[in-house]
């Protein structure tokens, strides 16, 4: 009985087909003609019976919509067909790759006139943001040219002059002789009180000889030595990190010393991307290498000696490197060798440190020597930001009293040369546009001597040329001291031909990766030097200069206790909002 029913149905299907093609056959001459005439229509007077004009009728429109049927499937097979040809096949559209607007951003120079045009226009058409780009060392593709002074300053004399009649009774350099009152280099302090002799075999070993109870150095031409062999000592190895959020290795060199290597992300150009926020931008080698500079034109000499160098990814690196380290290399479809590393924030392959094709420019800093022979205090700034995007606005961003109520009167701050250090910091962070100086560190060796602050981690200053963040700055403005040498030293560069770009400038000059930032970047650091002479004028409108400049702040309304306790502070370190490749919350 079933096996009938299938048999009838296909007998039916067969004669359904034969019934198709005869009708397609007969059709054209039932269905009516491109021309329009009725003579055959199935509606007109016709010999053919209507039951067979509807039967007709009902089969070809089973038949058409087998047609279509057959005619999707074919064009739907060709399309699959096509798309699983390779691609060679179609080198029409790889001779001629589509063009990113963004691509000739970093390339050129900003002095190129087209280029400046084309972003205007491209700005008009509401272009998008050029993308993070990793482009050549400069050191190899030499770009900048034209005169990186050509802006106008932003010195002002009547400021000056004001700032001058405030400070008529006041002995700058006589105040400055009681900067450093106990001055002594690690070396000379051990082998006072330990009698214990620090090795100078080579560079590592003189620099930490000469660490200073003030300074982290002091002797320019035992740093020169360092910086040079930061750069060209054989590598030994290279080791993933710890600590800190982003990439960083520490390389070992032929002499079993080491350094910390922060590889380049950008081009010079690259502006970081206003809708990030401070904690998830990325680290600039350049800005560390900047710094460093910056704060030894400023005569701090408390940041720590950085030098850019080349590093060959295949023969330094990778072949160096520790197992952990040498399984995240991998060659990007471009051909370039890469790397991930590991770490908290933005180690994984979107983000990968790419050579070109195997070099890649970094920042090389020397490692501070062992926190175990050489310890160093981890202090909490009082200034640290929210690391919250809920919660932007700290305490002392929103109260004016901060400083005079919760900075002034803790016993940290309270007497001493801590608060002098803040204010130093905070003026290097403004100039450097850094906004994440959420600790600051300090040897915590010399005993009976109280410890300056060490300017180290920059890795997220000189993100923008645009912005002045005047909150970096709050420190200045709300507690209204500064030393005498630092304000002596600005007041120098805003005054004097000789500006503190030009200055800078001709330092970062010897650096073998040079030019280490931007022009644009100049107008920038006078810009924000014109902003802190306007504040460092409204301290002394407000108050006396006697109470402004100084070497140590002593709040006059606290006993002399002991300021070097460990601080116990009532708020919670808020949790920090880490980006969206983040494992880990909040700094190191
Ligand atoms: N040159 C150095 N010598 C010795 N220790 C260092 C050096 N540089 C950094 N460190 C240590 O590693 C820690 C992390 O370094 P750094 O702050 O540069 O990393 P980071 O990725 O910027 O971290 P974070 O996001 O927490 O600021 C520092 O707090 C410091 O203790
Ligand atoms: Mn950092």
């Amino acid at each position: 009985m079933f096996a009938s029913r299938i048999r009838f149905r296909r007998i039916q299907e067969v004669s359904d087909d034969l019934l198709c093609d005869s009708i397609a056959i007969g059709s054209s001459s039932l269905l009516p003609s491109p021309s329009g005439s009725r003579s055959h229509s199935p509606s007109s007077s016709s010999p053919i019976p209507s039951s067979v004009v509807g039967y007709a009728a009902r089969g070809m429109r089973r038949c058409n919509i087998r047609r279509l049927f057959t005619f999707a499937f074919f064009i739907f097979a060709t399309t699959l067909l096509i798309l699983s040809l390779p691609k060679e096949n179609f080198g029409r559209e790889w001779a001629d790759p589509p063009h990113s607007q963004e691509a000739p951003y970093g390339i050129k120079s900003q002095h190129d006139e087209p280029l400046v045009r084309q972003k205007f226009d491209d700005a008009k058409r509401g272009a998008q943001r050029p993308l993070p780009h990793q482009v050549l060392p400069p050191s190899i593709d030499k770009n900048q040219n034209g005169d990186p002074f050509d802006f106008p300053s932003s010195a002002d004399r009547i400021t000056l002059t004001r700032i001058k009649e405030h400070l008529k009774r006041i002995d700058l350099d006589q105040l400055d002789s009681d900067r450093c009152k106990q001055n002594m280099t690690l070396s000379e302090y051990w082998l006072r009180t330990k009698r214990k002799y620090v090795p100078e075999e080579d560079s590592w070993e003189k620099f930490y000889a000469q660490i200073g109870s003030c300074s982290v150095y002091t002797k320019q031409n035992v740093i020169d030595e360092l910086l040079r062999d930061l750069n060209r000592l054989p590598i030994k190895s290279a080791h993933i990190m710890d600590g800190g959020t982003q990439v960083k290795l520490v390389i070992t060199f032929s002499n079993d010393k080491q350094a910390v290597f922060k590889p380049m992300r950008f081009g010079r150009d690259y502006e970081s991307d206003p809708n990030h926020f401070y904690f998830s931008d990325f680290e600039r080698h350049n800005a560390e290498i900047a710094t460093f500079h910056l704060d030894r034109v400023l005569g701090f000499h408390r940041a720590v000696p950085t030098v850019g160098r080349i590093v060959n990814m295949t023969s330094e690196l990778l072949e160096n490197a520790e197992k952990k380290l040498k399984k995240t290399f991998f060659y990007s479809p471009a051909k370039n060798l890469c790397f991930v590393s590991r770490c908290d924030y933005y180690c994984d392959t979107t983000h990968a440190i790419c050579g070109k094709p195997d070099l890649k420019e970094g920042s090389m800093q020397v490692f501070l020597p062992d926190e175990h022979h050489v310890p160093r205090k981890h202090n909490r700034s009082p200034y640290r930001r929210t690391y919250s995007k809920k919660n932007q606005v700290a305490e002392w961003q929103s109260d004016m009293n901060y400083c005079i109520e919760k900075v002034k009167t803790r016993k940290q701050y309270a007497h001493g040369r801590r608060l002098l250090d803040l204010v130093d910091l905070h003026i290097l962070d403004y100039l450097i546009g850094n906004q994440d100086r959420h600790h600051y560190e300090s040897f915590n060796v010399f005993e009976g001597i109280e410890p300056y602050a060490i300017h180290l981690d920059n890795g997220r200053a000189f993100g923008r040329t645009d912005i002045d963040d005047d909150d970096i700055l709050l420190p200045l403005r709300q507690c209204c001291v500064i030393r005498p040498s630092t304000l002596a030293t600005l007041l120098k560069f805003y005054s004097t031909p000789k500006s503190l770009s030009k200055t800078l400038h001709e330092s970062m000059a010897k650096d073998p990766v040079h030019p280490i930032l931007a022009f644009k970047h100049y107008p920038a650091i006078e810009r924000r030097l014109g902003k802190i002479v306007q504040y460092l004028l409204k301290c002394f409108d407000s108050h006396a200069a006697e109470y402004v400049v100084m070497n140590e702040y002593h709040n006059p309304n606290l006993p002399m206790g002991n300021g070097d306790e460990e601080e116990r502070s009532t708020e919670e370190e808020s949790p920090k909002e880490p980006p969206a490749t983040a494992k880990k919350t909040g700094p190191a």
